[in-house]
């Protein structure tokens, strides 16, 4: 069975992303990679990953009018990452035009409430509602608009999926026993992710700070 854990390869440098992703080629279900590795590797940096034959989730979390995003999606070919990720408070028809933007095979997700964000931060920035209210509503917002399913923390993806069946949901903040949470706020075990209802799991610094990331990446997947 394929695996459901995504590693978060989050460098700038090219030598020890190939080093990470080669470490973890056989047991990972995909590579994510992130703005960190994406602003200074660009497209040939993907490709070159992308070689290796895992899929690959490009984070790129755009955000921006519609028309910018469409673009700047468009302006990702050849590139057909099997993820991609926008934020879904651009806006509805910013979904729309980023989903209608994508390659075929290519499916859209909005990030709602970032992990690394509690209910504090969400007031802090002028949101009442609560995590779960916001992240059930800019769900809704993304269904509506066509997108391939979310981006959400462990703690909501039940109640999400209850409303949406087939949605496609992607949850990072995962923590094994024992990990260092560092800026994550909203956090939750592997096991505790895929009981609830995840599609995948994102992964990075628990495997990608461990001595040898490819046992990290062995045992975490022995919990699932
Ligand atoms: O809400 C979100 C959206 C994306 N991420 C990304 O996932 C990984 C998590 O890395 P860890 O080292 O396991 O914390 C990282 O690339 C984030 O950009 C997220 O954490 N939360």
């Amino acid at each position: 069975m394929t695996s459901p854990i995504y590693v978060a390869i989050d460098t700038p440098d090219m030598d020890r992303a190939r080093a990470i992703a080669a470490a973890v080629k056989r047991h990972a279900g995909g590579l994510k990679l992130g703005l960190e590795f994406f602003c200074h590797n660009g497209r040939h940096g993907v490709m070159e990953l992308a070689e290796l034959g895992l899929p690959i989730f490009l984070d790129l979390k755009l955000h921006d009018i519609p028309n910018t995003v469409a673009k700047s999606i468009q302006a990702l070919a050849p590139i057909t990452p099997a993820v991609l990720t926008v934020h879904a408070a651009g806006g509805r028809a910013m979904l729309e035009d980023a989903k209608a933007a994508a390659p075929t095979g290519t499916k859209v997700v909005a990030v709602t409430v970032l992990t690394s964000l509690d209910g504090d931060d969400l007031a802090s920035i002028g949101v009442k509602a609560d995590n779960h209210e916001q992240v059930e509503r800019l769900a809704a917002l993304a269904k509506d608009a066509g997108l391939d399913g979310i981006v959400c923390s462990g703690n909501e993806v039940a109640a999400v999926r209850r409303k949406w069946k087939d949605g496609f949901f992607v949850v990072p903040g995962i923590r094994p026993a024992n990990a260092q949470v560092g800026d994550q706020k909203r956090v939750m075990s592997p096991r505790g992710a895929i009981d609830a209802g995840a599609s995948i799991l994102v992964i990075g610094r628990p495997i990608t700070g461990a001595e040898d990331p490819a046992t990290a990446l062995r045992e975490i997947a022995g919990t699932l």
